[in-house]
């Protein structure tokens, strides 16, 4: 069971179905992020978060969720078509979902890899190869300024408090880093975020009975387009030099931007 359980959204009336998930995409890539960048994966997007991150790259999942609901079954089928021997489930949040435990179960059982990335609000008891823990930053809060394109921004204002409230939940972090292997990756802007970085830190390795070394800290450059990161990445590179994280590039992004199923 989850330690903690946030209300989902519009998708969460069926989240507690055993045999079927809301699938936004599927597709075959390079793992793009973190410790395993360049990896060949299948990734299985869930639709559906309990956050609203104003940068969301995955607007379809979280600000404006589409997806059809998918059968473990089919899920299944259609990653085994698939050469890739690693299989990224992320969303969204694909942690809301009692199925993502069965689905994580039948992939283990299988022999694949499997990495989680997840917002960091929500623990569960899976097979869970490495876990990818973004624990959202207060510079994620939507604003009325602060809102992806589109998006009325009446809606961004109406989530504010609720995101800012539960964008950090110390008790599921605990629980994550302590039960799977995992890396820690924060979006970072610039040089205002790292204060953030630094108290999660300090309260997770106060309540944790694992050691977290920098090493498994990585700052990744705010960018959901080529232009943005150019912005970002060397200012970000630096941050991660002067306090001792790990950088973590947005491969998928030089190579292909922002195109769906990349
Ligand atoms: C779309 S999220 C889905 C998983 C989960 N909801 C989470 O936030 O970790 C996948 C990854 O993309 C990152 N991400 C989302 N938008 C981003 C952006 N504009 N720039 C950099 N990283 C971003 C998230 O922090 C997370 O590491
Ligand atoms: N190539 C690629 N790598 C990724 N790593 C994490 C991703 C995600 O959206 O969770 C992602 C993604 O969307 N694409
Ligand atoms: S937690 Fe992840 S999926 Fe949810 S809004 Fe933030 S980046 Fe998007
Ligand atoms: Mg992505």
């Amino acid at each position: 069971m989850p330690v903690s359980r946030p209300a989902g959204d519009e998708s969460a009336d069926r989240s507690n179905s055993r045999d079927a998930l809301p699938i936004n995409e599927l597709f075959t890539s390079l793992q793009g992020e973190g410790t395993l960048a360049g990896v060949p994966s299948t990734f299985v997007r869930t639709s559906g978060c309990n956050l609203r991150c104003w940068f969301c790259d995955s607007y379809h999942t979280s600000w404006e969720p589409s997806h059809e609901w998918r059968s473990l079954e089919s899920i299944l089928e259609a990653v085994e078509e698939r050469d890739p021997a690693h299989v990224v489930l992320t969303g969204g949040e694909p942690l809301l979902y009692d199925a993502s435990v069965d689905l994580l179960s039948a992939l283990a059982d299988r022999g694949y890899h499997t990495t989680v990335e997840t917002n960091g609000t929500i623990y569960r008891e899976a097979p869970i190869d490495l876990v990818s823990i973004s624990p959202k930053l207060a510079g994620s809060n939507p604003t009325a300024d602060r809102v992806p394109d589109g998006v009325d921004p009446d809606v961004a204002t109406r989530w504010a408090d609720r995101h800012d409230r539960e964008r950090i939940d110390l008790e599921a972090l605990v629980a994550l880093v302590e039960s799977y292997d995992f890396q820690l990756k924060f979006v970072v802007e610039d040089e205002g975020d790292i204060s953030g970085v630094l108290e999660i830190l300090t309260d997770l390795r106060g309540a944790a009975s694992v050691s977290i070394p920098d090493e498994d800290v990585l700052l990744m450059p705010e960018g959901a387009t080529r232009e943005r990161l150019a912005e970002t990445r060397s200012r970000v590179a630096d941050l991660a030099m002067a306090h001792g994280f790990r950088y973590t590039p947005r491969l998928h992004v030089d190579l292909w931007n922002d195109a769906p199923e990349t």
